[in-house]
C-alpha cells in the first residue's frame, strides 16, 4: 500500500529545510515527469498543447514544454495573467530556447492541464469553466499535471472538471483523485519523483491507497485439516432469501469450512450450504442484515447477535435499524458494510447527525474518518466506486472495483467474503481489506465485457484469484 496525502505542501516544505532542495529543484523534476508522460505519447509529427495557468501548476507545465521544444512540436497557450514568481521565471526561460506561445486553444494530438492544481482554493468562474469545457471537447490524449483542473483543495468540484485520460501528480498520491465523484476524471495516476526518493519524499500518514499486493488470500498452508479447520459462516436470512443465499456463496468460495444459513428452510439452496432455526454451535462470526425486511423479530435476532461473543458482519437493512446501536455498543468485534445511503442511516443512527447521501459522496473520507475515530473498535467498508475500509482513524482506500459490481447482489457476495475471513482467522480489519479487494480484483478478471457479470460470476472468479 501507498501512502495518501489531504496536501502535499508541507512535504515540499520539507524538502527545502530539510534536504535542501528548493522550489525549483523540486518543480525542474515535476517539469521533467511531465515531459516524460507527454513524451510517451508523442511522435515526431504530433503536436502536444500545454495549456498553463497563473501559479506554479502552471510553471510546471511550462518547465516541461522547454524540456520537450526542440525535439518535439509543443507550444504554451496562457489564458490568464501570470501571477506566481517562479512562473514568470519559468516562461522568460522558455521564450529564451524559442518555445511557441499561442493565443487561442489550437488543435493538438495531445493537452496537457497545467491550469491548477494544488492551489485552487474556490470555484472556477464561468469563462474558466468554458475553456475547460472546450478543452475536454478536443480530440486527443488529455495528461492533468498533478491533479485535474476544477478539482479544489477542499476536495470540492467546479462545475466543470479536466478530463483526464493520465494524471501525473507531484511528490506523492492525493486524496483528492481518490474521491469516487473524480473517478471519471483522472485517468491513470503516475507519482512524479521530485528529486528524492518516493519514500524520503514521504512522511507517515494514516491513508493508505491499496494495492493488489495487500491482498491476503485464505491460501490452505497446513496439510493436516478438515472442514473445521476453516471455520463456520453463520448467515441470518432475512425474507429476500436470496441475498442470504449470495452472501452465504461468497463465504463459502472464499474458503469457509462450513456456511450455514439461519432461519426457515428456504425453497431452493445450493447443496453445499447447510440451514438450521438456530446458531450453530460451533459458528465463529454472525453475518446478518442482507434481505432483512422490515419489520423483523427484533428480539430474536437481538438474542442471536449479542448473547454470544461471535464477531459480526452487519449490512444492509441492519444498519438502519436502532438495533445497530446496541450491536454497537456491546463492543463486539464489528465490520459494517454500507453503502452510501446506508451509511448515511448509520450517521443519524449513531451520531445523531443527519448528513445526505449527497453530502457524504462529496467528502467519504472526512464522514469515514469520523465514523471510525468515533467507534474506534468497528470496521467500516464504505462501499462505492472507490470503497473505504476505515478502522481507528486509519483509512484504506480500494480503487480496484469497476462499474461491472454495480449490481444488485453484489454487496452480499462481499460480506459474505469478509465473513469467510474473519472465519479463517483474519482481524475484521485484514478480512475487510482482503474481502474488498478480492471482490474488486475478481471484478477486473471479467474482460470480455463490464456489463454482465452476475454475483453468482463473482463467487466462481474466486476460484481463479
Ligand atoms: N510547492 C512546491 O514546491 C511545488 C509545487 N508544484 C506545483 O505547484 C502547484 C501548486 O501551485 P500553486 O500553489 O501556485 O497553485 P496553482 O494550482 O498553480 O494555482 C494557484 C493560482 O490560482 C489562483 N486561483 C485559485 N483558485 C482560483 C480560481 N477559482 N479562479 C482563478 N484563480 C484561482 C490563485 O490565485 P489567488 O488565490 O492568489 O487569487 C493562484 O494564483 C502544484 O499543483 C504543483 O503542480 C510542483 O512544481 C512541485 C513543487
Ligand atoms: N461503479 C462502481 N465501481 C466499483 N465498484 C462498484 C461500483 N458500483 C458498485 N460497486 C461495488 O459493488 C458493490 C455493491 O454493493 P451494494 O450496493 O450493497 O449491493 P447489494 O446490496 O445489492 O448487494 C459494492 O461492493 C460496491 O463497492
Ligand atoms: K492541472
Amino acid at each position: 500500500m501507498h501512502y495518501v496525502y489531504e496536501e502535499t505542501n508541507s512535504l515540499d516544505d520539507r524538502c527545502y529545510t530539510t534536504f535542501g532542495l528548493t522550489p525549483e529543484i523540486l518543480m525542474e523534476h515535476a517539469g521533467l515527469a511531465l515531459a516524460h508522460a507527454v513524451k510517451k505519447k508523442l511522435t515526431c509529427k504530433k503536436s502536444a498543447l500545454f495549456v498553463c495557468g497563473m501559479g506554479n501548476n502552471g510553471a510546471d507545465g511550462i518547465v516541461a514544454a522547454r524540456l520537450l521544444h526542440g525535439a518535439y512540436n509543443v507550444s504554451l497557450y496562457l489564458p490568464f495573467k501570470i501571477k506566481s514568481e517562479l512562473a514568470k521565471l519559468q516562461l522568460e526561460r522558455a521564450k529564451k530556447v524559442g518555445v511557441i506561445v499561442v493565443d487561442e486553444l489550437i488543435d493538438a494530438d495531445i493537452y496537457v492541464d497545467a491550469l491548477f492544481g494544488a492551489g485552487l482554493n474556490r470555484p472556477l468562474d464561468d469563462l474558466t469553466c468554458k475553456l475547460l469545457e472546450t478543452l475536454n471537447a478536443k480530440q486527443g490524449y488529455k495528461i492533468a499535471c498533478d491533479i485535474p483542473s476544477g478539482i479544489l483543495s477542499d476536495l470540492t468540484l467546479s462545475s466543470v472538471i479536466f478530463q483526464a485520460n493520465e494524471t501525473v501528480t507531484m511528490g506523492a498520491l492525493k486524496l483528492a483523485l481518490l474521491n469516487d465523484n473524480v473517478k471519471d476524471a483522472i485517468g491513470d495516476i503516475k507519482v512524479a519523483n521530485l528529486g528524492i526518493s518516493r519514500n524520503q519524499y514521504e512522511t507517515p500518514s494514516s491513508l493508505f491507497l491499496l494495492h493488489k499486493s495487500d491482498l491476503r488470500l485464505p491460501f490452505r498452508i497446513k496439510k493436516n485439516a478438515n472442514k473445521g479447520t476453516f471455520g463456520h459462516v453463520a448467515i441470518v436470512q432475512g425474507s429476500k432469501e436470496g441475498a442470504a443465499r449470495l452472501a452465504g456463496m461468497g463465504a463459502f468460495h472464499f474458503g469457509a469450512g462450513l456456511v450455514t444459513l439461519i432461519g426457515e428452510k428456504p425453497k431452493k439452496l445450493p447443496i453445499y450450504l447447510m440451514n438450521s432455526e438456530t446458531l450453530p454451535k460451533n459458528a465463529n462470526v454472525i453475518v446478518a442484515g442482507m434481505g432483512l425486511e422490515m419489520p423483523f423479530d427484533e428480539v430474536a435476532l437481538k438474542t442471536l447477535l449479542l448473547s454470544n461473543t461471535l464477531p459480526l458482519v452487519i449490512d444492509a437493512s441492519l444498519s438502519q435499524h436502532p438495533l445497530l446501536c446496541e450491536i454497537i455498543a456491546s463492543q463486539k468485534p464489528l465490520v459494517l458494510t454500507p453503502h452510501p445511503k446506508e451509511f448515511s442511516s448509520i450517521l443519524e443512527l449513531t451520531c445523531k447527525e443527519k448528513v445526505s447521501v449527497e453530502a457524504i459522496q462529496a467528502n467519504r473520507f472526512a464522514y469515514a474518518k469520523r465514523f471510525s475515530l468515533a467507534f474506534p473498535h468497528v470496521v467500516l467498508v464504505l462501499k462505492g466506486a472507490n470503497t473505504i475500509i476505515a478502522h481507528n482513524g486509519e483509512l484504506f482506500i480500494n480503487t480496484y472495483g469497476t462499474p461491472a459490481l454495480a449490481k444488485g447482489g453484489s454487496g452480499d457476495v462481499m460480506s459474505g467474503m469478509i465473513g469467510a475471513l474473519i472465519a479463517q482467522g483474519y482481524t475484521p480489519k485484514d478480512a475487510a481489506i482482503s474481502g474488498s479487494l478480492a471482490h474488486a480484483l475478481v471484478s477486473r478478471k471479467f474482460t470480455c465485457n463490464n456489463f454482465a457479470l452476475t454475483p453468482i460470476d463473482i463467487c466462481k472468479g474466486l476460484k481463479w484469484l
